[in-house]
Parts: C-alpha cells; structure tokens; sequence
C-alpha cells in the first residue's frame, strides 16, 4: 500500500492473464485508483494491447487507460506486488502458479478469478495455488460478472473468499467501487464449486436455447441445476447459504442467461448441432464447462451424490449422445419427490 486516494488504500496490483476478464478486472483496479500491471503468456499480445489500447476481440471499444502497464516478463509481475490476481484459464492455472512460485514473498495476498476443477486430482484452483506456492494467501473472487458488462462499468455484485476477514476486507475495499460491489465470505470451498459447477450447467442450458426450447426448460435447467450444486457442494463442505448467493444461483443465472456467456454460446451450437470442438472454435474464448465436467461426474462418484443434469451433459459432450436424447432421459427418469425432507401429513 503506497498512498491514500478518496480514503480508499491505493496498492500495487498485477493482473495474470489478459483475456476477457484480466482486462476488465485490470481496468476496474485502474480505475479505483491502484497501480495495474497485466502480465500475458504472449509477447504479441502485450505489444498488441500496449499499443492499440483495446482488448479489440474480447472487449471492443473499451479503453485502455494508459496507466495500465502490459509485461510477458512474469517476475516483474509478481515480485513486490501488493495483491496478484489469476485470470488464466483453469487448464493453465496450476503451470502459471508452479512459474510464479520463485517470485512471491510469503503472506503475499494471490486472489484467483478463474473458475474450474482439475480433472485427474478434482481440485479447485485455489487448492491447486496452495500446492505450487504454499507460502502465499490464496483467496478467490466469483459471482454473477461478464467482463463485457464489468469492462463497460454496469453495476455488479461479486463474492470474495479469504481464509481470514482481514484478507477478506482488504481486497473488498480494494476491488469495490460505485459499480462493482463486493461481498465478503470464509466458505472458499463453496464458492469455487459454484463458479465450476454453474459452467456445465449452462452448457445444457445453451443446448436447451439450440434446440429450440422456451423459457419453461430454461427455468427447470436452473433450479434443477443448483439443486445438483448444493448438493453436491454441501457433501463435500461448502455452506448452503453460499449455493444460494451469488457465487451459487447467481452466477448459474447470469450464465445459463447471458448473451455474453461463453458457455452458454458453446451450448447453443451444440443444440444446434455443431461438434463439441466446432463449438469450442467457434466461440473463440475459453469454455470453461468442457474442462469442469468430467471432474463434476467423478466428484458425484466419488461423494456418491445424483448429479443427472451433470451426468447428460457428459454423455453429450465425450460420448455423442444426442441432445434430445439426453433431454429424454432426464425427463422420463422415475418421478420423485422435490424436497425429500418434508414428511406427508397423512
Ligand atoms: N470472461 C468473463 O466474463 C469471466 C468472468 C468471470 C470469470 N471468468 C473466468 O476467468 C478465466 C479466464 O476467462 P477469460 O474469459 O478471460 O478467458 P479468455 O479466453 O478471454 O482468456 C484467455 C487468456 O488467457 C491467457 N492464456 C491463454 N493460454 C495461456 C497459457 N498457456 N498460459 C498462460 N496464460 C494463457 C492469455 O492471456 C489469453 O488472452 C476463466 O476461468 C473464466 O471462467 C471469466
Ligand atoms: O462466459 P462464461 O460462460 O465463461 O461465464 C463467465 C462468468 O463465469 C460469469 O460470471
């Protein structure tokens, strides 16, 4: 922390990655006032951003405020800085934190924005994090928030994870401003499973919107879809509240909702009948629901809880059943009770 702005705590903040949201958060941070680095894997795309000062593909006709300092120099990025965020996909998470391991200090606050499940060890990402850079403080960031929108400075509502309230309040009032408002949480757990599981679920949701279907396979897509989530989180301990707020129904809303949804969109061509990988091309960006299936199958194995929605998807992404099948199958499943706790008053 280096000076006092607004009486907001101004600091020294490195964005890794700079898709979509590494720019939008960048340009949030920017304009709260703190000092911004955005560090990429690619040299061109550094010399791409430092001087067209517009994410041209992911965040068109947004500026770049020339305060924003892009480097593909990693130790430059990390090293002193106040708060690093990780904006890399999920699949690149684990080998970025393993490089950038050398270069932070122990206590140094790592806030991960990514959402998604390592496949072969079923770990969240911070947990990945926490393996490669043990000495740092991991948290995490997610919650209803397209960077289209956040990139443009339309009000949105974020929950932020930390192991202490200390860590947790800093960084509130480090990413907070009149558009972006912050909410503070201990359930870590909780809220990177939303983030992960929500991807998969808006990929049947976009199927859903391919084919053709209405708002009334929509709504039972969504509440379907978190009542796998909850399930599955609370088994292996995240809190129910957080399933419930935006890290949980929020995010699963937004995404199975959003024109901007990459997931979504990847869906929609599948029910339209593109390839699983035609869709991935077409949509250009990461579609983080692809990586996070498989992971969300097992974990339903491995906690022995029903996941049928998670369970079609699959099927239809790895294993070419067709959509319309798969909508069978979920709706001719024996019929069930919807809240299995409430005894009948006979
Ligand atoms: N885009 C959004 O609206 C949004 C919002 C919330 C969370 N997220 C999450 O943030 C993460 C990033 O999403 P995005 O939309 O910015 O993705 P994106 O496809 O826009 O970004 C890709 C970027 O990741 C980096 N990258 C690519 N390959 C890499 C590699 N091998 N090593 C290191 N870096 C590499 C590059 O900077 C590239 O520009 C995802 O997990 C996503 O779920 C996205
Ligand atoms: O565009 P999506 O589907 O990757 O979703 C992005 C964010 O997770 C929405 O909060």
């Amino acid at each position: 922390m280096t000076d006092k702005k607004k009486g907001q705590a101004m600091a020294n903040v490195s964005v890794i990655g700079a898709g979509s949201w590494g720019t939008a958060l960048a340009l949030l941070l920017c304009k709260n006032g703190h000092d911004v680095t955005v560090w990429s894997y690619k040299e061109e795309e550094v010399r791409t951003l430092s001087e067209k000062r517009e994410h041209v593909s992911k965040l068109p006709g947004v500026k770049i405020p020339n305060e924003i300092f892009f480097t593909a120099d990693l130790k430059e990025a990390v090293e002193g800085k106040d708060v690093v965020v990780l904006a890399v996909p999920s699949i690149h998470v684990r080998n970025t934190a393993k490089k950038m391991n050398a270069y932070v200090k122990g206590g140094q606050i790592l806030v991960d924005v990514a959402k998604g499940i390592e496949e072969d060890t079923l770990m969240t990402l911070s947990q990945q994090i926490e393996e490669e850079i043990p000495q740092a403080d991991v948290a995490v960031l997610s919650g209803p928030s397209h960077a289209e929108e956040v990139g443009r400075g339309l009000p949105t509502t974020v929950c932020i994870g930390a192991h202490t309230e200390t860590t947790a309040k800093y960084l509130q009032q480090l990413f907070m401003n009149e558009v972006f408002r912050v909410y503070i949480s201990p359930d870590i757990l909780g809220i990177e499973l939303g983030g992960s599981l929500k991807n998969v679920i808006a990929l049947a949701a976009g199927v859903a919107d391919g084919m053709g279907y209405g708002d009334n396979t929509k709504a039972a897509l969504i509440t379907r879809g978190i009542a796998e989530i909850s399930r599955l989180g609370v088994k292996m301990g995240g809190a129910a509240e957080t399933f419930g707020g935006l890290a949980g129904i929020g995010d699963l809303i937004v995404t199975c909702a959003s024109v901007h949804s990459r997931n979504r969109k990847a869906g929609y061509l599948m029910g339209q009948g593109r390839t699983m990988q035609e869709a991935m091309d077409e949509v250009k960006m990461v579609v983080e629901g692809v990586y996070s299936a498989k992971a969300a199958a097992k974990l339903g194995k491995k906690y022995q809880v029903s996941l049928p929605i998670i369970e079609e998807v699959n099927k239809v992404l790895f294993e070419d059943k067709s959509p319309k099948e798969a909508v069978n199958e979920l709706m001719l499943r024996v019929g069930k009770a919807e809240h299995m706790a409430l005894p009948w008053e006979e």
